[in-house]
């Protein structure tokens, strides 16, 4: 368990960290893995990467059970990234700093690893390796090259993005490809990667069978008008969200309740993120 003065330290090196990243020209970088890594130790022994791209404002326990739902069901040697975007597609940056989400991302880290373990006999040496990297791409198609061009990872390592319905939906609006606003730019990301998406049955986006609904008319063609291919839908797979009757998390839900104190913030965010956004007194202005 980090102590507070190893977190303030922590919170220090990622300011400095991103400073840097912000005024270099690169587009993605790992500022830090969880466990630490010996310096110049390469990445290589990973089949997959899975990659929590989120803004993590605050993580939430719906980021902890994607993460930890996609690593328990791989039967390949995998690795997560979690993925702090700088750059969002739609939404203005909002406190907190970057620096306390990164603090936050590495406590989630450390507690998806002890959370898997204690699913698992394994010992702590066999767990997945967690990257805590920043990009400056808003876009799928754009962080995946990123990645891809980086030389972090060994080349050709697929790559499977964990995103919620929600922004599955936003993926394939042929509103964020300009000029041509058609889906042809996701050939090369579902050619070589995929998608792994969890269900959010609400009121915006539909129940279970809606949801289901929006694959099936993908691989019946019903996108070929926007430039989709059907045999995309082979490198999406759909799985179970919450269930009826649990609270909705989100990270906006976190917020409001870092900010009325209603108690409510356990209930949606790990110990270890509530731990730090109440001593740092994160969300109060919102
Ligand atoms: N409860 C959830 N169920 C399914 N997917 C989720 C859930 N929470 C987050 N995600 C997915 O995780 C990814 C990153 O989440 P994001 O940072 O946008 O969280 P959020 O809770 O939607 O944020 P905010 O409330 O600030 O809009 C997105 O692809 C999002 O769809
Ligand atoms: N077409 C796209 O690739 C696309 C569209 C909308 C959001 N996004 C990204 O999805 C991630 C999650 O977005 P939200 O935090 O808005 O839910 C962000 O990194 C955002 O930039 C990508």
């Amino acid at each position: 368990m980090a102590t507070s003065s190893s977190v303030q330290q922590l919170r220090i090196r990622y300011a400095t960290a991103l400073k840097a990243f912000i005024a270099s020209s690169k587009t993605f970088e790992i500022l830090d893995t969880v466990p630490p890594q010996l310096a110049g130790r390469p990445r290589d022994n990973s089949r997959s990467l899975f990659i929590l791209d989120s803004s993590y404002n605050p993580p939430t326990s719906a980021h902890l059970k994607i993460a930890t739902s996609a690593l328990e069901e791989s039967n390949r040697p995998s690795r997560l990234l979690l993925l702090l975007a700088t750059q969002n597609a739609d939404k203005p940056s909002k406190p907190a700093l970057y620096e306390d989400r990164l603090v936050m991302m590495t406590l989630l880290a450390q507690d998806l690893r002890t959370h898997l373990q204690s699913l698992s006999s394994a010992p702590l040496s066999d767990l997945p390796e967690i990257d805590i990297g920043v990009t400056k791409k808003p876009y799928f198609v754009d962080k995946a090259a990123a990645i891809e061009q980086s030389g972090e990872y060994p080349h050709g390592l697929e790559q499977v993005h964990l995103t919620g319905y929600d922004t599955l939906i936003r993926i394939f609006n042929p509103k964020y490809y300009p000029p041509t606003h058609t889906l042809q730019p996701l050939e090369p990301f579902l050619s070589r990667h995929r998608l792994r998406v969890t269900m959010r049955p609400d009121d915006e986006w539909g129940n279970r069978e809606e949801q289901e609904d929006y694959l099936r008319n993908l691989a019946q063609g019903g996108r070929e008008q926007d430039g989709a291919k059907r045999e995309w839908v082979d490198r999406i797979q759909l799985v179970e969200g919450r269930k009826a009757g649990e609270t909705p998390v989100s990270s906006t839900r976190a917020r409001q309740a870092a900010q009325s104190n209603d108690g409510l913030l356990s209930s949606l965010v790990p110990e270890s993120v509530r731990t730090y956004v109440v001593s740092q007194h994160l969300y109060q202005e919102e």
